[in-house]
């Protein structure tokens, strides 16, 4: 009969079905444990993702295995690996990103909602600013396709030049900005139906010069689990997901199922925003929970993801002369809360971008 080494050696030959290395290499042969008396053998193995179809296939071939070797019977259990272990060894490469971007460093970040009207926009919107501030190369596609406002929100008056076949972004705020709105006229309503929208999606990507040193490229999403949210799980398999909600609970239980679909799609989602947490007086500091309170804090512990920060309701500073309506300055203290959470995103991926 095999000893636990010789076990332990055996095991670390398979290979974990999601990030395709051997479980040797990502540290995957938890525990072996012999029962030599009995021929029973138990062991557990860490994998990227439990609970799946390749979950099960691996499974039984280890069983197979451990009897051929000559054990009367088997126990066998998983566990997910670290998200450290996950991100290291994360597949990347052209096939991850389907050749839809110019450089497998650059950071996806989808920002989702669970339905409308929450600030998914300007959410967006005011990540891109931010971390352009910082400055990363950032680019944002208003993928809100229907019920684009980026634009709008961000003050832009420019239209994208085409050269040849190419689309070069409007640049705002150190922003490279491709939204619907720049190719419809005088605001009509898009009705295109689903697979038109999908092509678009490609467009923005395919056709759009992004240059090939973006740091980060933020999508705008439609709200809601829709056709575009799905398009863009499934072009970008490696992309990232941000999920933003108001602090109602009813709001942060819809937005689960945004949450619900990343997560089935084996999207990372990197935290929830919460949005219109409460209003501050500026007179006596007093805050007032206007939409209830807990939906930020309900839907992170339910999606097991830190809530990245607590937005409160508030309105930029106007300035005549530079208009930009959703774009909070850096100096006004919703600007400084974009800035942390700017921060705690870019800090993640400091690796990443470093080794570009
Ligand atoms: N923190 C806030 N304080 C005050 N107003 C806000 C705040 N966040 C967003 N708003 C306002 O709420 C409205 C809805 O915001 P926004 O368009 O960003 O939401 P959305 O989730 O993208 O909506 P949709 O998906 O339906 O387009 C806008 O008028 C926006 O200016």
């Amino acid at each position: 009969m095999l000893t636990e080494n010789e076990v332990r050696e055996l095991l670390g030959n398979f290979q974990d079905p999601i990030l395709h290395k051997t479980l040797k290499e990502t540290d995957g042969v938890i525990e072996v444990s012999i029962k030599e008396d009995k021929k029973h053998i138990s062991v557990k193995l860490a994998i990227a993702k439990t609970g799946t179809s390749e979950q099960f296939q691996i499974q039984q071939k280890v069983v197979d295995k451990l009897k051929e070797s000559g054990f009367a019977t088997v126990g066998i259990r998983f566990t997910e690996l670290p998200e450290e272990t996950i991100e290291k060894f994360r597949p990347e490469g052209p096939e991850n990103n389907n050749g839809l971007l110019p450089s497998n460093k650059t950071v996806v970040i989808a920002i989702a909602s669970g339905k409308g009207g929450v600030g998914k926009s300007t959410v967006s919107v005011n990540l891109a600013v931010n971390l352009a501030r910082m400055g990363k190369k950032v680019g944002l596609i208003d993928a809100d396709i229907y019920g684009f406002s980026v634009p709008d929100m961000m003050g832009i008056v420019d239209r994208p030049v085409v050269r040849g076949d190419k689309i070069f972004p409007v640049i705002r705020h150190g922003v490279k900005v491709i939204s619907m709105a720049f190719f419809v006229e005088e605001n009509a309503p898009v009705i295109w139906r689903g697979p038109m929208l999908g092509k678009m999606l490609t467009s923005f990507f395919t056709e759009v010069e992004w240059g090939d040193d973006l740091d980060f490229l933020l999508l705008d999403l439609p709200p809601g689990t829709g056709d575009v949210a799905l398009d863009v799980h499934q072009m970008l398999p490696t992309s990232k997901e941000i999920i933003v909600t108001t602090p109602h609970p009813t709001a942060a239980f819809v937005a689960a199922r945004a949450g619900a679909m990343a997560i089935q799609t084996n999207h990372q989602v990197l935290g929830v925003i919460e949005n219109m947490s409460y209003y501050e007086s500026r007179k006596t500091g007093e805050k007032a929970y206007i939409f209830g309170q807990g939906g930020g804090e309900k839907l992170a512990e339910e999606l097991k993801v830190p809530l990245l920060g607590q937005i409160p309701l508030g309105q930029p500073d106007w300035d005549e002369d530079d208009f930009a309506p959703a774009i909070y300055q850096i100096k006004h203290p919703i600007g400084k809360i974009y800035f942390k959470i700017a921060e705690k995103i870019a800090d993640k991926f400091e690796n990443k971008i470093n080794n570009k």
